[in-house]
């Protein structure tokens, strides 16, 4: 393995790395322990693989006991039914009791997730002793939520009760829980113990987790370097988004019982930023002078990404009012709008202000700097094949063009680096047909 564990000072243990470890590369892969699509993925992708159901009108195959987990064919089914057949006779029921009911949303999600783990615990050969990842998962740090607090779960049909307990599972799922995502959009969540096991967080991570997603195979997960890692230096990667620029600190203590002392942290505690968030006329005009402030360039298309992380203490202290959580949001839903139903011009001057935030807040190379710059590209081409040319000395396209061209060079030069991810035909093949259109003009 290119990484191994080193004692830390507040956190138990670090994984640091055993060599130069270039940009893109899968530092550690691994498959989960147990796993559970989102409600709003029931039915959507096999409960297996989490691949989704082919576009065409084959359906996934129900189970045919209680029709409420789906498979994408016989193999996934088979495989499953180890651990399912455990739950699958009980799981309707329980899911309509009035204790299973009265649950909040993600608790529900836990309840399910637990009672996954459950099964995987009381499936044959699967005591802790026989299972590598069982007692790799047993031997993470407990979160500050006890079990005390853990969910109703799922009765099992087994005479092999599992012989841990329910509290010590679950004081460890909550801190130990990945979100498993496909082209930055959450599917469902899962426990991948040497991942936990292995990395700590930071807000400047120098690598992100990400999840091939393929029919008939188990979800895999790869922890991919951002950048160049040196040997012996420490690798980490992002628990929660850093873009939560004033909620991640209360996450940490809350969910993970740490404070965050990352580069970008400390930086944020020293600083002294402004209430109240500026919204309106008044957050677009900040907004501008901060992307004139990170992209001091006579034209978009002439803009470069920078190289290293930055500084937040650099940035003027007439612009820190916007490292507050509604600035972003609030233009992330403009340009979102204004990028589905026009005018594509306002999305291309909001999306510029967008990538600005993303450069100060993410390290370079982070996954949603390179879909945005993709959106970008998009917007840019609507731009150009929805413009009418009333003077053809100077069509719109001769100075749009340029740009997108520029934003989706540099969206691949980003998504490049993670490679491929999630279902397939993601970004990297939108960018593929985006690159033969934008060239032939
Ligand atoms: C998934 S584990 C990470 C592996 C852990 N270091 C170990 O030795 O098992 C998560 C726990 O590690 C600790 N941790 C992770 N990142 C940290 C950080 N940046 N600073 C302090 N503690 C951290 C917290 O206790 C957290 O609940």
């Amino acid at each position: 393995m290119s990484v191994s564990l080193q004692s830390h000072a507040t956190a138990r243990d670090k994984a640091v790395s055993n060599a130069l470890l270039p940009a893109g590369t899968t530092v550690v892969s691994a498959t989960s322990l147990a796993n559970v699509l989102l409600p709003k993925e029931k039915g959507r992708r096999c409960d297996f693989c989490l691949s989704l159901a082919p576009q065409s009108e084959v359906r996934l195959q129900k189970c045919t006991s209680c029709a409420s987990y789906w498979y994408c064919g016989t193999k996934c089914q088979t495989s499953h039914w180890r651990t399912h057949k455990k739950y699958c006779k009980n799981i309707n029921r329980f899911c309509a009791s009035r204790k299973f009911e009265q649950l909040e949303g993600h608790e529900k999600l836990d309840a399910l997730l637990l009672t996954h783990l459950l099964a995987e615990c009381s499936a044959g050969g699967a005591e802790e002793a026989d299972n590598p990842d069982l007692s790799l998962f047993m031997s993470l740090l407990p979160g500050p939520v006890t079990g005390n607090n853990a969910p109703p779960t799922c009765p099992l049909a087994t005479s092999r009760r599992p012989t841990l307990l329910v509290d010590d599972l679950y004081s460890r799922c909550g801190n130990n829980n990945f979100s498993i995502h496909s082209h930055l959009t959450t599917i469902a969540h899962g426990i991948f113990p040497l991942a936990s096991r292995l990395f700590n967080h930071s807000c400047v991570p120098n690598a992100v987790a990400k999840y091939r997603i393929a029919p008939g195979k188990e979800v895999q997960m790869e922890i991919v370097a951002l950048r160049d890692i040196a040997p012996g230096e420490e690798i980490c990667i992002p628990y929660v988004d850093p873009a939560l620029l004033e909620t991640r600190q209360k996450i940490f203590q809350l969910t993970y019982d740490f404070t965050c002392t990352c580069p970008s942290c400390t930086a944020l505690s020293r600083l002294d930023i402004p209430q109240p968030a500026p919204a309106g006329e008044e957050l677009i005009s900040l907004g501008t002078t901060l992307h004139r402030f990170l992209f001091p360039v006579p034209t978009p298309d002439a803009i470069e990404l920078p190289k290293e992380p930055v500084h937040l203490e650099t940035v003027p202290s007439e612009l820190l009012c916007l490292f507050r959580e509604s600035c972003l949001t609030e233009l992330c839903e403009s340009f979102s709008s204004f990028s589905h139903d026009g005018p594509f011009e306002s999305a291309l001057e909001v999306g510029l202000t967008v990538l600005a935030f993303y450069v100060a807040i993410y390290p370079p190379n982070y996954p949603q700097i390179g879909m945005h710059l993709l959106e970008m590209a998009k917007t840019a081409w609507n731009v150009i094949v929805t413009s009418e040319h009333p003077d053809p000395s100077d069509p719109v396209g001769v100075k749009v063009l340029p740009q997108a061209q520029a934003y989706l060079r540099l969206s691949k030069q980003v998504l490049d680096v993670i490679g491929p991810e999630g279902d397939m035909e993601g970004p990297l093949a939108e960018v593929q047909v985006l690159d033969c259109l934008l060239n032939k003009q």
